[in-house]
């Protein structure tokens, strides 16, 4: 390795860089020399594990063999050529997305590729309204689809919403002008936990069995009136949110949008290539959507790529027309270069149905964490992605009152995710979440027992501390 001079590498991050999730003053260089597998390596050799994955977008593993491989074979031929010319790389990956992975369901029509999440579900966006010639979308609390115009005016986290947010936990929720244009409106989310209808699953069914959330949602696109509403967008898994839906919900919201003759758009992008132990996330459900983005674990994050599938319907209405609007680095030879190998390699592996397996393993070891430990309020998910909820009594109550929301209206230091974070930090393992009160565990389809056996002993140390000060918060209650 070149000799680096990290010291430089610091200063220049500070001088000259934007910060995201930090203000300037909060900022941390945090300064990472290579990657491996599961692992972040820093420059004096420390190995931090990453539960993270990242941002749950390195699903074959950093460094994957085979996608470099693939990179360096395509840079001795290509730099770059435009959407409107074709290299084998772009026919393969879509042939690959389209009959390799998709092949057994007869929804899909046609693929487009873009470079990134936000840009799918723009351009998903773009379509719906489209095809149904109609202007207003429908998305969830608790939602995240991107930055970008209409993917944010989907995105409902409250501190990711507007864009930004200050130190002081009293400043005011600022929001950026027309940014939350696209006429939107917000369906409950499925969150049991914390129900936002103050509903208790289990009884909280109408006499055909349709759950109160969704019963809401129909009336709500109903007061909208359905000829308006050209989509519904949903993460089958709310990643960001952290929120999974019971079993009957993602039928049922399917049922919904096809009684009111709106498309049901997927938004796979964190879901999606193997993470919960499907190729896509909606295949646990047994339905099938009219569009599906798709970005992240599409090429493992090696180099950017993005996708969107439409169904047969919606791709015979688009070739009618000539697409007036290009994204320069659709298609990108290189990129589609590691989007080949990386589901290559995915089949080749196995590696779907070993995230499968890989879900019942990290389930039983969170379960047996929630039995020892009183602040684990509910464990949930598949696959390689769960969702450890942070309680600080029995009656599951949050840390942070302000529940599912970034907008630091606390100090963070306070918040749940934060405080494992540090404790895990000492073992040497990366684990912690987006909103205050609830871990997102995410690793690379591949990783091995051992990891795992070492995040959960890490998850393990972290939680007795938070035990230990929820009981403390307690006490002190009591004494008042
Ligand atoms: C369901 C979903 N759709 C679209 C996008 C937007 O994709 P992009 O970034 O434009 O390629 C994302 C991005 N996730 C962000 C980075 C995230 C994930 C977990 C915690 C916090 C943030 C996403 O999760």
């Amino acid at each position: 390795m070149t000799n680096i001079d990290w010291k430089k590498v610091e200063e220049w991050d500070n001088k000259y860089i934007l910060r995201t999730f930090a203000t300037q003053d909060e900022y941390q260089t945090v300064p990472i020399e290579s990657t491996e597998g599961d692992y972040l390596i820093m420059p004096d050799g420390t190995r931090l594990l990453d539960l993270f994955n990242q941002l749950y977008c390195v699903n074959t593993g950093q460094k994957n063999k085979k996608i470099n491989d693939a990179i360096k074979d395509a840079l001795d031929r290509y730099g770059f050529v435009w959407d409107a010319y074709t290299s084998d790389y772009k026919a393969k990956a879509a042939k690959l997305i389209m009959e390799d992975i998709l092949g057994k369901e007869s929804w899909p029509g046609k693929i487009r590729f873009v470079s990134t999440g936000s840009e799918a579900n723009e351009t998903a966006l773009f379509i719906a309204r489209l095809y149904k010639n109609r202007p207003n979308v429908i998305t969830r609390e608790h939602a995240f689809h991107g930055w970008t115009r209409g993917a944010s005016s989907l995105t409902r986290i409250k501190g990711v919403r507007s864009g930004i947010t200050e130190t002081n936990p009293d400043s005011e929720q600022r929001h950026i002008p027309g940014q939350q244009d696209g006429v939107v409106a917000v369906a409950p989310s499925p969150n049991c936990l914390r129900c936002p209808l103050s509903h208790t699953y289990g009884s909280c069914h109408d006499e055909t069995g349709e759950l109160a959330c969704v019963t809401y949602t129909r009336r709500m696109i109903e007061n909208q009136g359905p000829e308006q509403v050209a989509a519904m967008v949903t993460e089958i898994t709310q990643g960001a949110g952290s929120i999974m839906p019971p079993k009957e919900y993602i039928p049922q919201i399917r049922k919904l949008t096809k009684d009111l003759d709106i498309l049901w758009i997927v938004d796979e992008v964190l879901t999606g290539f193997g993470r919960t132990g499907k190729w896509f996330n909606y295949q646990h459900y047994g339905v099938t959507p009219d569009i599906v983005t798709m970005a992240k674990g599409l090429s493992s994050s090696t180099i950017p790529a993005g996708a969107v599938v439409v169904n047969k319907e919606i791709a015979e209405f688009m070739d009618q027309f000539r697409w007036e609007t290009v994204s320069t680095y659709s298609g990108h030879p290189i990129a589609m270069a590691a989007v080949c190998a990386n589901i290559e390699y995915m089949i080749e592996e196995n590696l779907v149905e070993k995230a499968k397996e890989t879900g019942k393993y990290f389930e039983k070891k969170l379960l047996e964490l929630k039995d020892k430990h009183p602040t684990v309020g509910l464990v949930a998910g598949a696959g390689v992605l769960w969702i450890v909820e942070l309680v600080k009594d029995e009656k599951n109550t949050p840390f942070i009152k302000l529940d599912r929301n970034t907008s630091h209206e606390a100090d963070p230091s306070t918040y749940p995710i934060n405080i494992i974070n540090s404790k895990a930090l000492e073992k040497g393992v990366l684990i912690g979440g987006f909103v205050p009160n609830t871990l997102r565990i995410g690793t690379s389809l591949d990783i091995s027992k051992e990891d795992i056996d070492k995040a959960i002993d890490a998850l393990d140390y972290a939680l007795d501390h938070l035990d230990k000060l929820a009981a403390q918060v307690q006490e002190q209650k009591a004494l008042v």
